[in-house]
């Protein structure tokens, strides 16, 4: 077998954190961090030091999305760097804090890997994020948790994109990763996708542990859905919604939209369809969270990734 080029070592990834309650209303999450920080067992790992962490506990009390806004939006430079006053917004004040516990955001400090855990009410399944698609180690990771639960599926959402990139929570560590399942509504808890969210947790910590302990990952390709365009709801000039998301759309997440399919639907019982001129694969659909960001569903189109074999530079000692 051919080894890894001494190039494709990386550092090993000891200082791992998972988020819960970013948004306080996905409850997945929620119970899973209350739950680990009671009791980590199930979380912890040789060699890594893994701290489970609810991100937004006045959302959560409350069981909003946010206070004042949105917490996976602020972890921009301006933000973070923000005087701090009275006035200041709840999460802001909040991110400056994580960036502090986690970050600081871009430096050697920084938390080596970090999960961020969502639902989403749109019928998404299991889907991980990826916030950089020159992340070798995270492609080689979800590639690795795709296979361990296959023949489920697991769909990889990049955001790596020009203008529709966002400043999530997560980013302040080295390696962010994403995890959003659905379909779940706001205040509920669902055992089985509460249980697919947890499955994604093991399988991404086995992954961490492995490769720690020196196992070298070969070269290897994943399809991913790369964001491309925002879709928002026909609006009248109040900016009410006037046609809402067509039951051929509804709930197809991740499948073909072709030129021509309908896409929303009027109360006078008009379609409006797809005028693109190429297939595109819709996701978040009909997301809750996603009407006061007038966002129906986004658009993406499929894109193979392909990392580079991957080693660990230090191993542990045994
Ligand atoms: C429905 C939802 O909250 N989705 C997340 C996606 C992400 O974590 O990137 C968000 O908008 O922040
Ligand atoms: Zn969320």
């Amino acid at each position: 077998m051919a080894f890894c080029h001494v190039d494709h070592e990386l550092a090993p990834v000891r200082r791992v954190a998972i988020f819960g309650g970013t948004h306080g209303n996905e409850l997945s999450g929620v119970l899973l961090v209350k739950h680990w920080l009671e009791n980590s067992a199930e979380i912890q790992r040789v060699g890594m030091v893994v701290k489970p962490f609810l991100t937004n506990p006045r959302a959560v009390q409350k069981c909003a999305r946010y206070i004042d806004c949105d917490l996976n939006r602020v972890f921009d430079t301006e933000h973070l760097s923000e005087q701090e006053t009275e006035d200041m917004l709840y999460e802001v004040k909040r991110a400056q804090k994580i960036n502090s516990i986690f970050g600081p955001k871009g430096s050697d400090d920084a938390f080596d890997l970090i999960f961020d855990l969502h639902n989403t009410t749109s019928n998404m399944g299991s889907t991980l994020i990826l916030e950089d698609l020159n992340d070798d180690f995270t492609v080689q990771m979800f590639h690795y948790i795709k296979l361990a639960l296959s023949p489920a599926s697991c769909p990889v959402l990049l955001i790596d994109h020009s203008n529709l990139k966002y400043a999530t929570t997560r980013s302040v560590a080295k390696h962010s990763v994403g995890v959003e399942v659905g379909p779940q509504s706001h205040g509920v808890v669902r055992a089985d996708i509460l249980d697919n969210m947890r499955r994604i947790i093991k399988h991404g910590l086995d992954f961490v542990e492995l490769f720690n302990s020196g196992k070298e990952f070969p070269p290897c390709s994943i399809e991913v859905y790369k964001i491309q365009e925002k879709v928002d709801y026909p609006r009248n000039e109040a900016g009410e919604i006037v046609a809402f998301v067509h039951h051929h759309l509804q709930d197809q997440d991740w499948q073909a939209l072709k030129p021509g399919d309908p896409v929303f639907l009027d109360l006078d019982g008009n379609v409006i369809v797809y005028d693109g001129d190429y297939t595109v694969y819709p996701t978040f659909v009909n997301e809750a969270a996603y009407y006061e960001k007038k966002q129906a569903f986004i658009k993406t189109v499929k894109v193979t990734l392909t990392a580079k074999c991957i080693r660990s530079s230090v191993l542990n000692q045994e």
